[in-house]
Order: C-alpha cells, then sequence, then structure tokens
C-alpha cells in the first residue's frame, strides 16, 4: 500500500537477505567476467515517443546489481503500488496529502493528450502564448524602456524554484540564448547580491522578473523592493515601473500591490511545486534566453519523458531504473549520497538544481501515514562538471572509504568543436574513464607488477584502487533543449518514485519552515541586547556579539 513504511514490504525484507548473503559476491570485476554480455543486459537506449528527436543511452551495467536484485527490486517498486500512484499524478488526483494538493508539473508540458482533470489546466496554453508574446517583444526590441530604449539586461529575482531552475536551464542552454541579452538571477538575500548586480544594470535597459509562486518570499521580496527602489531614484515616476517590472505568481493580489500591473503578471497555479517550477511561468526568463520556441522544445523533450515514464512497463522505464538503484545503495548498502557528474561545462548547474529537486522532496522522515522510518530515505546530492572535479573530490571518491554512486552524463557532440573537438576529446576519454576506474580499481597485484620490487609496503598498498565502486553512465548526441528537458524529467521521475518507495510526500517542504519562523522573532530583537531574549545561551551569546560589534 502506498504511504506505509517501506521496510514492510515482502521484496524489502527478501532485499535485506539479498544484501546479506550476496554482497561479498557483487564485485564488477566478476559479475562482468562472467556475462560477457552484461553491457547490453544491463543499459538502454531511450527514444522519445513523441515530439522533438531526443535519445540517450544509459548504462547501468556497472551497478553492484543482478538480474535477480534488479526482479526484486522492481517487486518492491510493485507492492508500493508506484504504479498507481503515478497514473494519480497524472490524472491529478490530491497525491501532495499533506497540503491537499495535486502534482501537475506534467500539465505544464503537455503536448500530448493526458487527461487531466484539476481547475487551472486549462489554463497552461494561455500562458504560454503569454510567454511567447512577451519574450518575443522584448528579444525583438519592440519592447521599450520608460525612456524608448531596448532591454538589454534581465535580472531575474527569486530563489529555491524561482531561481535553480532557470540558472541551470539557461546556463546548460547557453549555446542558444542570445548574446545581446544579459541574464543576472539575484537570489540571496544578503544585500550584497542585488547591490553587485545592480551596479552591471542601467536602469533604461533593465526588466526586472520577480518570481515567487507566493510572492511573500522574505528574500524575494526584500530583494525585488530594492530593486524598485534602485530604479526609481533614476526612473522617478512610479509609472514607468510597468515597463521594467513583470512577475510570476500565483499570487494576484500580492503581486498587484507591489506595484505591478495585472497584464505583465505571469500566472501559474498551487499545483506547480516550486522545485518542479521551471515548466511554468517561472521559465519566463528561460525564454527570454534562449527564445520562446527553444523553451517549447524544452518542454516537449520533458513531455517525451513523461509518455515514456507513464507507459513504459517497470523493467524497462528508465526513471524506475535510476530510482531502484539509488535505493539499492542508499537502503542497504548504506551509501549516504549520490553525485551528480557532467562531462559537460554548460551543465555546471545540473547538480545544484537537483540538489533542491531532490534534498527538498525526499528529505523525509515520516510517511504520508504519519509513522517515522526505519530506514534511509533521500540521499545528500552534489556534484559538479568534470573534469573539474577529478582534481579535487575524486580522490575520496577512488580510495576514500565511502561509497558514492555517481551518474555521469555527457554529450557525444559539443557546441564548441575548438581545435577540430580535441578538447571535447579530452573531456569524453575522462568521462569513459572514470566510471571504469571506479568499477575496476587496480589490484595490489598490478601495483606490484607495475612498480616493481624495493618500493615500501605502504606505496604499494596506498597505490591500490579497491574498485567495485558503481556509476551510471548517460550518454547523449548533443545538449539540445529538448534532450535537457527529457533529462530533467527523468531525474524529476526517478525522485517521485523513490518517494512513493519510501512512503513520503515528495511535494511539500514543511522543514524550510521553523528556521523562517525563528529568524523572523530574532529579527525583531537585534535592535537591543536587553530585547534579546527566549533563546539558549548559545544562540543568544552570538546575537550579543554580533549587537556589540555592528557598526551600522
Ligand atoms: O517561489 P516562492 O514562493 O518565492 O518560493 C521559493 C522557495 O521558497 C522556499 O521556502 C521553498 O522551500 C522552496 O520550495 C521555494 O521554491
Amino acid at each position: 500500500m502506498s504511504g506505509q513504511l517501506a521496510s514492510e514490504y515482502p521484496a524489502w525484507k527478501k532485499l535485506e537477505q539479498i544484501y546479506a548473503s550476496e554482497k561479498s559476491r557483487l564485485i564488477l570485476r566478476d559479475l562482468f567476467a562472467q556475462d560477457p554480455a552484461r553491457f547490453s543486459h544491463f543499459s538502454k537506449e531511450y527514444t522519445s515517443p513523441s515530439g522533438p528527436d531526443v535519445t540517450f543511452l544509459l548504462d547501468y551495467s556497472k551497478n553492484l546489481v543482478t538480474q535477480p536484485i534488479v526482479d526484486t527490486l522492481l517487486a518492491l517498486v510493485r507492492e508500493a503500488q508506484v504504479e498507481s500512484v503515478r497514473d494519480k499524478m497524472f490524472a491529478g488526483e490530491h497525491i501532495n496529502t499533506s497540503e491537499d494538493r495535486a502534482v501537475l508539473h506534467v500539465a505544464l508540458r503537455n503536448f500530448g493528450d493526458f487527461k487531466i482533470s484539476e481547475a487551472g489546466t486549462d489554463e497552461v496554453a494561455g500562458v504560454l502564448e503569454h510567454i511567447k508574446v512577451f519574450s518575443n517583444a522584448v528579444r525583438s526590441g519592440e519592447w521599450k524602456g520608460y525612456t524608448g530604449k531596448t532591454i538589454d539586461t534581465i535580472v531575474n529575482i527569486g530563489i529555491g524554484g524561482s531561481d535553480l531552475g532557470p540558472v541551470m536551464v539557461t546556463e546548460a542552454l547557453k549555446a542558444y540564448s542570445k548574446r545581446d541579452l544579459t541574464a543576472h538571477f539575484v537570489s540571496n538575500i544578503d544585500g550584497t547580491h542585488i547591490a553587485e548586480t545592480l551596479k552591471l544594470a542601467n536602469p533604461e535597459t533593465t526588466l526586472f522578473i520577480i518570481a515567487s509562486k507566493t510572492f511573500t518570499t522574505q528574500e524575494t521580496i526584500t530583494n525585488a523592493e530594492s530593486a524598485r527602489d534602485w530604479f526609481l531614484a533614476t526612473a522617478g515616476d512610479k509609472k514607468h515601473v510597468a515597463k521594467h517590472f513583470v512577475a510570476l505568481s500565483t499570487n494576484t493580489t500580492a503581486v498587484t500591490s507591489f506595484g505591478i500591473a495585472k497584464e505583465n503578471m505571469f500566472q501559474f497555479w498551487d499545483w506547480v511545486g516550486g522545485r518542479y517550477s521551471l515548466w511554468s511561468a517561472i521559465g519566463l526568463s528561460i525564454a527570454l534566453v534562449i527564445g520562446y520556441d527553444n523553451f517549447e522544445e524544452l518542454l516537449k523533450g520533458a513531455h517525451g519523458m513523461d509518455e515514456h515514464f507513464l507507459k513504459t512497463p517497470l523493467e524497462n522505464n528508465l526513471p524506475v531504473i535510476l530510482a531502484i538503484l539509488g535505493i539499492w545503495y542508499n537502503d542497504f548498502y548504506g551509501a549516504q549520497t549520490h553525485a551528480l557528474l557532467p562531462y559537460d561545462q554548460y551543465l555546471h548547474k545540473f547538480a545544484d538544481y537537483f540538489q533542491q529537486g531532490d534534498m527538498e522532496s525526499n528529505g523525509k522522515t515520516i510517511t504520508k501515514g504519519g509513522q517515522r522510518v526505519d530506514y534511509q530515505t533521500g540521499p545528500i546530492i552534489w556534484g559538479a562538471a568534470g573534469t573539474n572535479g577529478q582534481h579535487s573530490f575524486y580522490q575520496l571518491v577512488h580510495q576514500g572509504t565511502k561509497l558514492i554512486p555517481a551518474d555521469f552524463l555527457a554529450p557525444a557532440t559539443t557546441h564548441n568543436p575548438i581545435a577540430h573537438s580535441k578538447h571535447h576529446r579530452i573531456l569524453l576519454s575522462n568521462f569513459f574513464a572514470q566510471p571504469e576506474a571506479l568499477a575496476f580499481g587496480k589490484t595490489e597485484e598490478e601495483v606490484r607488477k607495475e612498480l616493481g620490487p624495493g618500493q615500501t609496503e605502504a606505496l604499494y598498498k596506498s597505490k591500490v584502487f579497491e574498485g567495485n565502486r558503481p556509476s551510471n553512465s548517460l550518454i547523449f548526441p548533443k545538449l539540445t533543449p529538448a534532450t535537457l528537458g527529457a533529462l530533467i524529467a527523468l531525474y524529476e521521475h526517478k525522485i517521485f518514485v523513490q518517494g512513493v518507495v519510501w512512503g513520503i510526500n515528495s511535494f511539500d517542504q514543511m522543514g524550510v519552515e521553523l528556521g523562517k519562523v525563528l529568524a523572523k522573532n530574532i529579527l525583531a530583537q537585534l535592535e537591543t541586547p536587553a530585547d534579546v531574549k527566549g533563546h539558549d545561551s548559545s544562540t543568544t551569546g552570538l546575537i550579543h556579539y554580533y549587537q556589540k560589534h555592528r557598526k551600522e
């Protein structure tokens, strides 16, 4: 039953037994030697079922699994009724039970025929049209600032889901960008972020996009107010705000009281979770940077993955495969983290993006049924674009004491084939080499042979790579908007599957609330030491130190 403790499923118990009895035999060197066709048994090619051509290869053969283990993990997915909850999500049922909301990012990119019954889904096409018309007007220069000049700078002010998606996608698709339109993203409440950005902007030619689902987020509203003050200091008349500020939000009242005209508001709906919102009006900055047609390609690529996820049997379903492998390491091997390692500079924000996507979704300890889990839920997501990581943290990944499952991603073709693609060949040689080194390592025997006699025992031993460190490799022809859309949707659905298996609600974020409430209380006490009340001695001591040393 969905929402129950995962550890109560028969397949879970079976997996515990398999892990205990098989672990010592799950050695990648042996598994590959035993099965010369292991690659073809454990790799799948994705081809988009509809929309623009998207294809990629997922090779998961370098994982510590056998077919019976995969089958048992799939049985777990069945016992958790993932297919039924998936169908409910696509139909618009309120699977976000704590907030009584539907979860419908798939409705934002429904270029097919999913039948969804939820208020607002019939308005999606209208908002896309609004995005199209507006982004075309700004990009063509038809939209003018208050002094009649064209817009050359956009500043997206938002945080969390209202920032990370647009940042990641505009970076990833920079090759498609309009080079005479500079995009900045301001998120942090630290005044430095907006101050340094405004130094680069001209009020006459800058468009501010205030992106906030709730339009109550302290950081975003404070930054937006400072941006408006800065703008009005030059522009003077409040009526000019209409040409330079637009809002992306579900909260019309708050937007209009900020002073943004209703026609400059891009609507979305409470069934769009913040961390799933780049497909909504929150994607306006993406459309401005890469053009509406490319934005639509991104959405269509994601829709293709939605169809794949909805219609493909579990054993061939790529989000399901990624999810079960993650569960295997997270819950049976005790892995704490999962690394996302794109060998593509354009994807340098991919891991940052899925830090929120995954950790805010599945960082939970209470099931939908209200029980405390007795197993691990969401992993810590981290990573960096290759090959930079190789020169910093890969040491620990190769020889440290921790098991770090990783996904390696790379395009076969680069957008920048400089020096006859020499750079790209070097990059890809590393993309192929790292999973190989992690999986197969280097034995002591090999080290001794290589070094010859006469070295210290410590040296022989320290040059050994134990190997048997699992990874997935995902290679695609080129990083196009549609391919990126499919990749993002792939990981979104992976997170969904894991959340359902763990019995948690992947679509609320209660864990971010307590700190916000405490900060509000502390803010009111910061002026005067005598006001600092109701805290532990540590917090009180820290605030008193600040009060003693602050200059302004
Ligand atoms: O878009 P809003 O309403 O300003 O919210 C921004 C972020 O606010 C955070 O508090 C939430 O944890 C995120 O999920 C959300 O994306």
